[in-house]
């Protein structure tokens, strides 16, 4: 199985052993800050095409150890990227209680609370995303930094299933929803650069688009994310909290970021 996690002896320091990449070229995530960063007017808004799921379709939400990942349909798709790329799964990157500042991107060094992952497949070229995801052009990443703010009614329709993905390998199904509800305004001004997946097997497979503007969830909705669920199973003697769960920035030189939006 997947034996790595984000503490201890098997925390990131120690990914490179048994993934080889994840000591390689192109890691993601990164520090977005102003001297990397170059507008380019050819950045075009995404469209988002089937995110609008219906009530009685149904998304299957899991805890896999390491996040709690929600799968999406193949009827959900992104255009204006150069291929087509098809949703696969979306989770979720936080902190703890006590330090709230779990994002993986990180703006002139500051971390947000949380992140959001949209991941998406290459389906013009690729069959599925295990096909896709070792490929330079196989996977698109949707990225959503979280602040506090109101209570967000639309993040709640996942996030009030939490309780019953308390341990490893629990799932449970969410009455679909448009999905698009998840997205920050401005879907026009975002960053984008060619990096990695953020956990093993961090293969430099993802074209990364990060939302410039964060969304906003409860104080209350944050702490219940943070405290939620444990990367155990339920039978598990010595339960491990699941917090903290982000990767540290990466180098990033000799490259630039692409920004959507004039500072
Ligand atoms: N931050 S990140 O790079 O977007 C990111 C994660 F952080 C993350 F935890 C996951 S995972 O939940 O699958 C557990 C670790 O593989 C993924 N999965 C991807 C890549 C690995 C295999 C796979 C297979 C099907 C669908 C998605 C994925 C991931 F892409
Ligand atoms: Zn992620």
């Amino acid at each position: 199985g997947s034996k790595w996690s984000y503490i201890g002896p098997d925390g990131e320091k120690a990914w490179p052993k048994k993934y080889p990449f994840c000591g390689g070229i192109f890691q993601s995530p990164i520090d977005f800050h102003k001297d990397i960063l170059q507008y380019d007017s050819n950045l075009l808004p995404l469209e988002f095409i089937g995110y609008n799921v219906s009530s009685t379709d149904q998304f299957t939400l899991i805890n896999n150890g390491h996040s709690v990942k929600m799968y999406l349909l193949p009827t959900m798709y992104i255009r204006s990227l150069p291929f087509e790329y098809t949703a696969s799964q979306l989770h979720l990157h936080w902190g703890n209680r006590n330090k709230s500042e779990g994002s993986e991107h990180t703006v002139s060094g500051k971390h947000f609370a949380a992140e959001l992952h949209i991941v998406h497949y290459n389906s013009e070229k690729y069959p599925d995303v295990t096909a896709a995801m070792d490929k330079a052009d196989g996977l698109a990443v949707l990225a959503i930094l979280f602040e506090i703010g109101p209570f967000n009614p639309s993040y709640e329709k996942i996030f009030r299933h939490f309780r019953n993905v308390k341990y490893k390998d629990q799932m449970v199904q969410v009455p679909g929803f448009n999905i698009q509800e998840l997205l920050p305004e401005r879907l026009d001004e975002y960053y984008r650069y060619e990096g990695s997946l953020t956990t093993p097997p961090c293969y430099p497979s993802v074209l990364w688009t990060v939302f410039r503007h964060p969304v906003k969830i409860s104080h209350e909705q944050l702490l219940a994310l943070e405290t939620a669920m444990y990367c155990t199973e339920s039978d598990d003697p010595e339960p491990l909290e699941m917090v903290d769960n982000f990767r540290k920035v990466q180098e990033f030189h000799e490259r630039l970021v692409f920004i959507s939006f004039r500072e």
